[in-house]
């Protein structure tokens, strides 16, 4: 053993002449390091872990476990995985997302463990370095992903070891799942955070807009072109290309896409000029890619491009327990100025509902439910008739979808899988829905049933137009 303590009854923490040095070279590391023993005993603290996890001196001689975790045994025997307990397996480093107590309260940190070796091979301890993840948290927060389950932090041990990397992402999931807001956090936590995050709703662009709106064109390209423009692949320069709804692009511009990623060059319609793109790719979708390719409705070869390293993100019904956060959080989110909370029963009656349309229904129910609460604690009763005027909603909805295939069959939206209507996204024009928008008193689902669209693709305008 290197590390040695004085007396057993109150033990000093000797390092030996060469530790001394490495716990000395890691004092000075901005990141949070320790160095522990073999049997998970602290040896020494650089300062930004003392800050981190609070305390002075009184550090080493303590277990990691202890301090960071507030267990009494290891990690691997009170439930969680412990990278020491890996690394001794492997005699690697090992990489993990943990949950700690820190000085700032609960909050997910990366770890890097490398484990230190003798000349003949003996493991004589171990390096910890941690890393605190800046865009999910365990608290209510008015900005970032929120979550504790289980299935949300195995999706965000995914997010936060491939976000340094270039890899192409594919996010998985039911609408309202937070796809949108994985990408911002992929981009965010990337070398790339100080460039452009270009998003593109794939499901808008028609044929003849495709490859202008992505590569841009020359003045004089086609009749409307009176002016050089560039493409969202030159304004993500360097950037992240964020590719919403990528299972929405028809056949014939999938093989377009596909050019762009393969060869990573374009030219602007119009141009003989070559460009040399530089974009880190995330896509997503909500619908099932893989069995769109056994249907030959989704490329391969694309699909293979997009999907270096999926993601799935879990429904809400699969993350239950993060309901109270979510809600506390939201509501943060929709009433910054003041402090609004749901009485214990109104949550409990939330978390009997379905929400089909997960994160994004949960967040427009309570929306619906201050209005209709006339106190800042919300009661069942707001809540249940929040729910009551949704239920009306559809039923309005369904009721008027079926007069309308009746008189004129041929006007009826396209009813897609997941239930949206489509069709009439295409009409709807921004500078209209800008106008509705301003002169509207009622909510959003309200509007939406009014503009004759679903309430998903309301969603995905008002974000376009940045008042999501
Ligand atoms: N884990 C989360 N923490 C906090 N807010 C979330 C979380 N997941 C989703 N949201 C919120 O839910 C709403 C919908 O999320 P988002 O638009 O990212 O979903 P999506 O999966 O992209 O949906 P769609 O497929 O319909 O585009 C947003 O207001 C988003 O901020």
């Amino acid at each position: 053993m290197t590390f040695t303590a004085s007396s057993d009854a109150e033990p000093q923490w000797v390092l030996s002449p060469g530790r001394a040095e490495l716990a000395s070279f890691l004092e000075g590391l901005p990141e949070p390091h320790i160095l522990c023993d073999p049997d998970y005993r602290i040896v020494a603290a650089n300062q930004a872990y003392r800050h981190l996890y609070g305390g002075e001196g009184e550090l080493t001689g303590r277990t990691c476990y202890e301090v960071s975790h507030h267990f009494d045994r290891p990690c691997d025997q009170a439930g969680e995985s412990c990278p020491m307990a890996r690394a001794r397996q492997s005699g690697q480093r090992e990489r993990i997302l943990h949950l700690h107590h820190t000085s700032c309260g609960q909050s997910y940190v990366n770890i890097e463990l490398t484990p230190l070796l003798s000349p003949s091979g003996e493991l004589t301890g171990y390096i910890e370095k941690m890393e605190t993840v800046q865009h999910a948290h365990l608290q209510p927060q008015a900005q970032g992903l929120i979550g504790r389950s289980p299935a949300f932090r195995q999706m965000l041990a995914l997010v936060t070891r491939v976000a340094p990397t270039d890899s192409a992402v594919m996010l998985l999931g039911e609408t309202g799942t937070g796809k949108d807001l994985v990408a911002q956090t992929l981009h965010a936590s990337s070398q790339r955070a100080a460039k452009p995050f270009v998003p593109v709703d794939c499901s808008s662009l028609t044929e003849t807009l495709f490859e202008s709106e992505l590569f841009g064109h020359e003045r004089g390209a086609f009749t409307d072109a009176h002016r050089a423009k560039a493409g969202l692949v030159e304004t993500a320069h360097e950037g992240t290309l964020f590719l919403d709804e990528v299972g929405d692009i028809p056949l014939t511009m999938q093989v377009k896409l596909l050019r762009l990623l393969e060869s990573g060059v374009y030219r602007r319609v119009g141009s003989t000029e070559q460009r040399q793109a530089n974009v880190r790719i995330v896509s997503a979708t909500h619908r099932d890619l893989s069995t769109m390719v056994r249907e030959g409705r989704f490329r391969e070869d694309l699909y293979h491009r997009l999907c270096t390293f999926p993601i799935r993100l879990p429904p809400l019904r699969a993350r239950a327990e993060d309901l109270p956060l979510l809600v506390d959080s939201l509501l943060r989110r929709l009433v910054p100025q003041r402090r609004i909370k749901l009485s214990p029963q109104a949550l409990e009656l939330l978390g009997h509902q379905p929400f089909h349309g997960n994160v994004r229904e949960l967040r427009n129910l309570l929306e619906r439910a201050i209005v209709l609460s006339d106190s800042a604690l919300i009661g069942v009763e707001a809540v249940e008739w929040a729910l009551q005027l949704d239920r009306d909603l559809q039923k309005d909805s369904q009721g008027r979808a079926r007069e309308t295939a009746l008189h004129e069959p041929s006007s009826l939206p396209q009813v897609t899988g997941d239930g949206a209507l489509r069709g009439s996204w295409q009409r709807l024009r921004i500078e209209e829905l800008r106008e509705r928008l301003q002169s509207w008193h009622g909510t959003r689902t309200e509007l939406a049933l009014e503009l004759g669209i679903s309430e998903r693709t309301l969603y995905r305008k008002l974000k376009a137009l940045g008042m999501a």
